[in-house]
């Protein structure tokens, strides 16, 4: 987000929605971070299509051109970047602003630890309330010297210069942006770096970085990068994002009639977790055409209207769905019988505390929806036709949250007003517009209260 966006607010639409057509949402967000991110390290140039031109990977875009790499502005989803090789990076004249996104704040964290130059890194309201020690912690233990606020939080001073050393981390969290900020450090270390995760999370670094050349060991739950090699710039096809089409699935699954195809969706399985838990509740979701485009698994997803009921949903399945469950929230309280979600107090550290905002938020729309320490239970009300009542909601400067309480507007009584939207275009510019054209029925409010 720039540094002062206006304020959106939405207003759902009562109605008889029937969800039909074809869409393709936008690129993946994390595999168009860390397009650039390579990239610009690599030597050569970089090609890249599909590319989310929203705001956070937009911001990372800035950031490396404020470093003195040369980027094409997006175009319809193309970028070229000119890499400039693991020591080409050039010191920026001013902070670099990363908005409102937790994943170019940590994954740029690694890789400013080894540079010869000082940076500032910082970010929004949102961003400046978020734990940072989980990354400055191996970083220190590398060699890294960072300066804080108060309590690990952004702006971060990184000082540059330092001889990073090689580290075996153990994770104290599944965390894909912790383990690909000390595997991007290990790119400037002496010696093999390892991070050992407590369970899958999304593999994009390691993905990537082995289609970059630069080698990637993988010995179970942990992952290895040897310093001193180099990457060489490639073509990179962006997906369409899970985590957006997420949306649409909850859409479909909930609205009274519903038929849609989502067009070549990313299905990583690090990241297809809310298939798995759809699927558990009773949706009825078909996948077509599966195929591998740049080593990314991706496929086209038809999903029609269900009856959808409560269950327990599987710990394992958690980092697996880690962003979806805004609107798996959404879907449980339109499922018959009690949904029960353990095992995700990384909820609670994301753009909002997505446990407590959803667990208010859906009170105030008439749903049994108590909050936990590490989860949520969820007492459905899909034997119902009108599963929400009407209400205001404030989505805390979290994107997800104002999209989820979109979805939910499908099965609501009277209007949903949503403010704070502005900052669904850090992960999905054009949301209103595509829900809105498949049937949704979403308005947009300027200039609004937030
Ligand atoms: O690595 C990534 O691209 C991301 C990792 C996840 O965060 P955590 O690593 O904090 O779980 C996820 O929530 C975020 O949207 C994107
Ligand atoms: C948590 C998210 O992103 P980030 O951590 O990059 O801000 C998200 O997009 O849901």
């Amino acid at each position: 987000m720039s540094h002062s966006a206006p304020s959106l607010t939405y207003l759902t639409q009562p109605s008889e929605a029937r969800l039909k057509g074809a869409l393709r949402v936008p690129g993946d967000k994390s595999i168009s971070h860390r397009s650039i991110m390579l990239g610009a390290l690599a030597e050569g140039e970089t090609h890249i299509t599909g590319f989310l031109e929203g705001e956070d990977s937009l911001n990372t875009l800035r950031c490396f051109r404020a470093m003195g790499v040369a980027i094409t502005d997006p175009a319809d989803g193309v970028v070229r970047v000119k890499g400039v090789g693991l020591h080409g990076l050039k010191a920026p004249e001013k902070p670099l602003y990363v908005g409102n996104s937790g994943t170019s704040m940590r994954l740029m964290a690694g890789i400013l630890a080894g540079q010869a130059f000082d940076t500032v890194l910082e970010g929004d309201a949102s961003l400046s309330r978020r734990p940072m020690k989980r990354v400055i912690d191996p970083l220190t233990r590398m060699g890294a010297v960072i300066e804080s606020a108060e309590g690990g939080r952004s702006p971060l001073t990184i000082r540059g210069g330092q001889k990073l050393k090689a580290i075996d981390y153990l994770l104290p969290m599944a965390s894909a942006q912790v383990k690909s900020c000390v595997l991007l450090a290990g790119l400037y270390a002496e010696g093999r770096t390892c991070a050992t995760e407590p369970a899958p999370t999304r593999d994009h670094t390691e993905r990537m970085l082995n289609g970059f050349g630069y080698p990637v060991e993988r010995h179970g739950a942990t992952a290895c990068v040897t310093g001193g090699g180099a990457l060489q710039g490639r073509a990179i096809d962006v997906p369409a994002d899970i985590s957006s089409a997420a949306f649409f699935m909850v859409a479909a699954s909930i609205a009274h009639e519903a038929d849609i195809m989502l067009e070549h969706v990313g299905m990583n399985p690090t990241r297809t977790g809310v298939i798995d838990i759809l699927k558990a509740m009773g949706a009825d979701i078909t996948v077509h055409n599966p195929r591998e485009v740049g080593g990314e698994p991706v496929a086209d997803i038809q999903v029609r209207h269900a009856r959808l009921r409560g269950i327990a949903i599987p710990e394992d399945l958690v980092p697996l769905a880690i962003d979806e469950f805004p609107v798996l929230f959404v879907a449980a309280a339109c499922a018959e019988g009690q949904t029960v979600l353990t095992g995700a107090e990384e909820l609670r550290v994301k753009e909002s505390d997505r446990i407590a905002v959803m667990a208010d938020g859906l009170q105030k729309l008439g749903v049994e929806a108590t909050a936990t320490p590490d989860g949520m239970v969820i007492v459905g009300r899909g034997a119902e036709r009108d599963v929400f009542g009407e209400a205001e909601i404030w989505s805390q400067g979290d994107h997800r949250i104002a999209m989820a309480f979109s979805v939910a507007g499908l099965r609501a009584r009277g209007q949903i007003r949503i403010h704070d939207c502005q900052f669904v275009e850090t992960s999905f510019p054009g949301f209103a517009d595509l829900f809105t054209r498949c049937g949704g029925g979403l308005s947009v409010e300027a200039g609004a209260a937030s």
